[in-house]
């Protein structure tokens, strides 16, 4: 299925806070229509190199190109999910209403069926800011499918939720994926590393260490450091 923002071609991105640099020369292409990946220490770059992709932060240097879009051409068919959902002092219901006031107007059926896509069916009249953390996630993910992105961004979007709702929200991002939707998710779990991975970049220092094929990368990682870092051997 052809996606317009692939392949992400990043050249030599640095970004540098005072005397650091956090980024350092980021070469990257991803081109993988499944999955991608990321994974890296803690401090290594993951969320500043999401960030960048998704026009939150401009680099000092370099370039990054979406297909044929620059970052701000291509924001509109993007979406992100940061690990603390981002959700306005509204109904959960409104929330997506807000998100997509087209379809609100012309189909808010579609916005019943999204709450309903993350067992959130019954929650629409509630106060999304009561809702548990898990439901917020539920909500914040539903929010950012409901414009069926071509990129669709997740950093550590599962990292506090319970199993099931784990589960729930990789399903909706494999699907989403097989609908032809570019994912790209940071993730230090290992375990949902292997369940959702077609390809892994593994950064480090903030710079890519190595790309690899998700088998590939856990059977037999390339770099030391990569080597280290699934032992559980890197110090922080
Ligand atoms: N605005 C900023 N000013 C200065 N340093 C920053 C800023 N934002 C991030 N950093 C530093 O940049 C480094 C990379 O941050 P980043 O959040 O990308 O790491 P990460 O790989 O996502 O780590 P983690 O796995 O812990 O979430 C960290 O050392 C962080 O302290």
């Amino acid at each position: 299925m052809p996606n317009s923002l692939t392949p992400i071609r990043m050249n030599d991105l640095r970004l540098v806070k005072g005397e650091r640099a956090l980024l350092d020369g980021v070469n990257l292409t991803i081109d993988h229509p499944g999955v991608t990946v990321i994974m890296g220490p803690n401090g290594a770059g993951k969320s500043l190199l999401l960030r960048c992709l998704h026009g939150l932060i401009s680099p000092d240097r370099g370039r990054i190109t979406l297909g044929p879009l620059t970052v701000s051409g291509s924001r509109s068919r993007q979406a992100m999910v940061f690990q603390q959902p981002v959700l306005l002092r509204r109904t959960a219901l409104q929330n997506l209403a807000f998100a997509a006031p087209e379809l609100a107007k012309k189909t808010p059926q579609r916005l019943f069926e999204a709450l309903a896509s993350v067992n959130l069916g019954d929650r629409a009249d509630q106060p999304a800011r009561m809702l548990s953390g898990g439901e917020q996630q539920r909500l914040a993910l539903a929010r950012a499918l409901l414009s069926k992105p071509d990129l669709l961004l997740l950093d550590e979007a599962t990292a506090s939720l319970d199993p099931a709702s784990v589960l729930l929200i990789e399903s909706l991002v494999k699907a989403q994926s097989a609908q032809g939707t570019k994912v790209i998710l940071v993730s230090h779990d290992q375990s949902q590393a292997r369940r959702m991975a077609d390809e892994i970049v593994f950064i480090s220092n903030g710079r890519v260490a190595e790309q690899s094929p998700a088998e590939q990368f856990f059977s037999a990682p390339q770099t030391p450091v990569a080597q280290a870092y699934l032992a559980g051997e890197i110090l922080f």
